[in-house]
């Protein structure tokens, strides 16, 4: 049996790039109950014929009994969207927030005061099952939500739990935001390869290769992400000199460390 049967009906509040990727994942999984809440046309149209659409929270069908409200819009707006949903926590739905910054008492409060939160940081690989989520299970939510939780965000990929909710800062800054920096990558690498003399058809081709297999490589590999890289760097050759550009002192490292710090403290303002 596949683990699809152990998926809870679900509610998604905002089907874009980031809910629209889990319901991807979760749809792949043949989740039996999904009601999705979006305004915008546009965003749902990948999923037309593939589940119940909704343009308001209003318009949800009476009947439907969600045993978990999965938050996905913009933390922004969370405030419009929230307190329409206060009536499925008064059921006893547990509510499963990806949004950056939003903390679990200020969601509690858009949701009535008594609503179940764990706040959780996926990133978009979840569109393919190869996702990482880090959660925190706000207070009052149950051994069976969190298993609950569990399931839902491990059918989209790895799961970890945070004891902590500030950490959910910094793994926002690096897992969540993480996929962009990976992607960020294959756009320079290809960009260098054109400059070499290579044709744009086959750099971009080599660059999402590369990217995407070294991905694979490690992921299949039980060797350091550090070795990986000693093995292809042979001692005098071309990648050592390569190397010695990209980690000098100045350069990757420091650059990463100030740009996960950068997007660390921009959780922390979000959250106000
Ligand atoms: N994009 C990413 O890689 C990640 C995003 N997140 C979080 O996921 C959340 C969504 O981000 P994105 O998907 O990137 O943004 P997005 O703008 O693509 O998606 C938000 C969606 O919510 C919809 N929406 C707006 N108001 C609504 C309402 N009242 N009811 C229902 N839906 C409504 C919008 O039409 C939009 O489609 C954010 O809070 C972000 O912090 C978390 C991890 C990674
Ligand atoms: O950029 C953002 O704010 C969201 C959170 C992590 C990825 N995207």
């Amino acid at each position: 049996m596949s683990m699809a049967a152990s998926l809870p009906a679900i509610l998604l509040v905002g089907c874009g790039k980031m809910g629209g990727a889990m319901l991807e994942g979760w749809l792949e999984q043949g989740v039996s109950q999904a009601v999705v809440v979006e305004p915008h046309a546009e965003a749902v149209a990948p999923f037309a014929g593939r589940g119940a659409v909704c343009a308001s929270v209003d318009a949800i069908p009476a009947g439907f009994a969600p045993a978990v409200v999965v938050l996905a819009t913009k933390p922004q707006q969370a405030e419009a969207a929230l307190p329409g949903c206060a009536r499925f926590a008064r059921a006893g739905a547990l509510f499963v927030s990806v949004m950056a910054g939003k903390t679990v008492a200020g969601m509690t409060g858009l949701l009535g005061g008594s609503a179940l939160v764990v706040r959780a940081m996926p990133n978009t690989p979840a569109a393919v099952r190869q996702g990482f989520t880090a959660a925190f299970a706000g207070p009052g939510v149950t051994e069976a939500q969190r298993a609950l939780a569990d399931t839902l965000l491990s059918a989209v990929g790895e799961v970890a739990w945070l004891e902590e909710e500030a950490l959910i800062d910094p793994v926002t800054a690096v897992s969540g935001g993480g996929p962009a920096y990976v992607f960020l990558l294959a756009e320079v690498l290809e960009k260098a390869a054109i400059e070499q003399g290579l044709p744009p058809a086959l750099a971009r081709r080599m660059a999402r290769r590369t990217v995407s297999g070294s991905g694979a490589l490690l992921a299949a590999s039980p060797l350091d992400a550090a070795q990986l890289r000693i093995n292809v760097t042979s001692p005098k050759g071309t990648t050592e000199r390569a190397l010695n550009v990209l980690m000098a002192p100045e350069a990757w490292p420091r650059l990463m460390s100030e740009a996960i710090a950068a997007a660390t403290a921009r959780s922390r303002e979000l959250a106000g």
